[in-house]
């Protein structure tokens, strides 16, 4: 597990771990080309690319169909995928059964799975056992939105953080080779980023974090509007993206698209010919 020894080292030497989620082809060859680390395929996914208003609809399925164009695009990015909603939950057979399609089908490095629970930590021992690395994910568990409450920044309380920090132990205990941790406060994560000897990712988690992940529609605010707190606006692709679909609009009603420039012609001799044939 070379990758691995590779994240741990960068956690030691204070290098920040730099991790975009990626959902196609298209945009798993920009990250990579760009120069990311590390490669999410979110079940976000759900929310920026299959339009639901959570992450529960998502299923194995849409995770394998969506990893494995992103390792098309990017063949030497270290990529993890999201373990789906319920795929942890079922029983131990059938989260297995789910985490070795993933796997097999997408040839990623690693898979990701939210929380801490018995379940989740026996899943994660079991398939760190049979040489899949796998990523915790603490904090705000989307998949337990409806448990939570909705989006809400989690551990504010002592009692609270207290869990997440014993959570975190457990995760990396149980064998995790990095934990993300969503919509905490940062004096929490900082904690837990000292605490833990595996590296942190955070997301809405503060700058002590060992690295950052974020949602690549949110920083290239691309077909979203509404985004957290925590995201940071790189660039806005709306604008643009509506603009020249909207000149492009004009100029085919106004018949000054396509010109000569963008068509194809047939010599003259072989246009009066084919007149000439009628
Ligand atoms: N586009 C997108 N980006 C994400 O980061 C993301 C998804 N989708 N879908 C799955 C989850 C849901 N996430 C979210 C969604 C909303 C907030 C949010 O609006 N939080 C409030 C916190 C308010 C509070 O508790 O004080 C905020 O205002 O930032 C946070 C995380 C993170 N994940
Ligand atoms: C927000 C990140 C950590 C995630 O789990 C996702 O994109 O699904
Ligand atoms: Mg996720």
């Amino acid at each position: 597990m070379k990758n691995r020894i590779k994240l741990q080292k960068m956690k030691e030497n204070g290098e920040k771990i730099t991790m975009i989620t990626a959902y196609d082809y298209p945009s798993a060859k920009l990250a990579q080309e760009a120069g990311i680390d590390m490669i999410l395929v979110g079940d976000s996914l759900g929310n920026v690319v299959l339009g639901y208003d959570s992450t529960i609809p998502v299923t194995a399925d849409d995770m394998i169909h969506h990893g494995k164009a992103v390792r098309r695009g990017a063949d030497d990015t270290f990529v993890v995928i999201d373990m789906p909603f319920m795929t942890l939950h079922v029983s131990m057979e059938d989260s297995m059964k789910h985490a070795k399609r993933i796997i097999q089908e997408t040839n990623a490095q690693a898979l990701k799975v939210e929380g801490a629970d018995e379940n989740v930590l026996e899943v994660i021992e079991r398939l760190t056992k049979a040489g899949i690395p796998v990523v915790g994910h603490l904090g705000l568990t989307p998949q337990s939105v409806h448990v939570l409450g909705g989006y809400r920044v989690q551990g504010k309380t002592k009692e609270d953080a207290e869990q997440l920090i014993e959570d975190a132990l457990n995760v990396q205990k149980a064998g995790a080779i990095a934990l993300v941790l969503e919509c905490i406060p940062y004096q929490l994560s900082k904690i837990v980023t000292e605490e833990l000897s595996i590296p942190t990712i955070g997301i809405g988690a503060g700058p002590y974090c060992d690295g950052q992940v974020l949602v690549y529609h949110d920083m290239l605010t691309y077909g979203v509007d509404r985004v957290a707190k925590f995201v940071k606006s790189y660039t806005n692709l709306n604008h643009p993206v509506k603009q020249a679909i909207k000149t492009y609009i004009n100029e085919v009603k106004s018949n000054e698209f396509p010109d000569k420039e963008f068509s194809y012609a047939m010599e003259n001799d072989d246009v009066n010919a084919l007149y000439g044939g009628n």
